[in-house]
């Protein structure tokens, strides 16, 4: 049977007491790769943010990787992001600092200690990416796509379960969207369950997937042709 890696009942979404999102019901299985669409404003970021414990889960039930939402305490959210990959549309790099210190910082701060080993992971997730010769570079000696695979390759450091991520395509020009998107997909054809938020319809034409719509208030699926 498949394993559930994602799910919410019944769950309401807010930004501070506005309820953006209503009747929440969805489940996303191990390894699929889902697409979060919907209008500017519909609650797309806000869903994801409750997903990584940005905003708490105050009404209805939800689960990711192993963590209730619903029961979720501060001390638990660093736990909780150790088992996800975020990744952002503005890459959100530490802009004093090599890609390397980068990271080096993230595997630190999520309980890290041997430095062999700690090289030897940076090495792993860049080279996944095509950027292993690049981690002297400081983020602003990068490219945008550039810029975007080294936050992906961030986004792996600690093997996530789940990858979130918030219009990642969203500052790139089209032809690096698309290297972009494959990376994202050959991570997924490897095994890792990716949920994306995208405006980018290009996108979704050519590389079709399941798809959740934010539209007034509420999530559901839709086919693609109606999309
Ligand atoms: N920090 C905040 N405080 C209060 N309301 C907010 C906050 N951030 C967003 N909102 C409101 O919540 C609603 C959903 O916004 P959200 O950012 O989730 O939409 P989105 O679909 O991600 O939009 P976009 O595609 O522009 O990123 C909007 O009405 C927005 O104005």
């Amino acid at each position: 049977m498949a394993e559930t890696i994602l799910e919410l009942r019944d769950a309401s979404i807010f930004q501070k007491e506005n309820l953006v999102l209503s009747d929440v019901n969805l489940r996303v299985e191990k390894g699929e790769f889902v697409y979060l669409i919907g209008k500017t404003g519909s609650g797309k970021s806000s869903f994801m943010k409750t997903l990584y414990g940005d905003i708490p889960l105050t009404d209805g039930n939800g689960r990711v990787v192993d963590f209730d939402l619903r029961t979720l305490k501060e001390k638990d959210i660093p736990f909780l992001r150790r088992k996800l990959g975020i990744v952002f549309q503005d890459f959100k790099l530490l802009p004093d600092r090599t890609v390397h210190a980068n990271f080096e910082f993230v595997l630190k701060a999520t309980g890290w200690k041997d430095i062999s080993e700690i090289n030897h992971q940076i090495d792993i997730v860049l080279d996944k990416v095509d950027m292993k010769t690049k981690g002297f570079k400081f983020p602003h000696e990068l490219s945008g796509g550039e810029q975007q695979r080294v936050a992906i390759a961030r986004a792996l450091l600690n093997d996530p379960e789940l990858i979130l991520a918030d219009e990642p395509t969203g500052n790139l020009d089209p032809q690096t969207s698309v290297e972009v998107m494959k990376l994202l997909r050959d991570i997924n054809a490897n095994g890792r369950t990716i949920l994306m938020a995208t405006h980018d319809y290009a996108l979704l034409l050519k590389f079709p997937s399941k798809t959740l719509k934010c539209d007034g208030g509420k999530i559901f699926e839709v086919v693609q042709k109606s999309v």
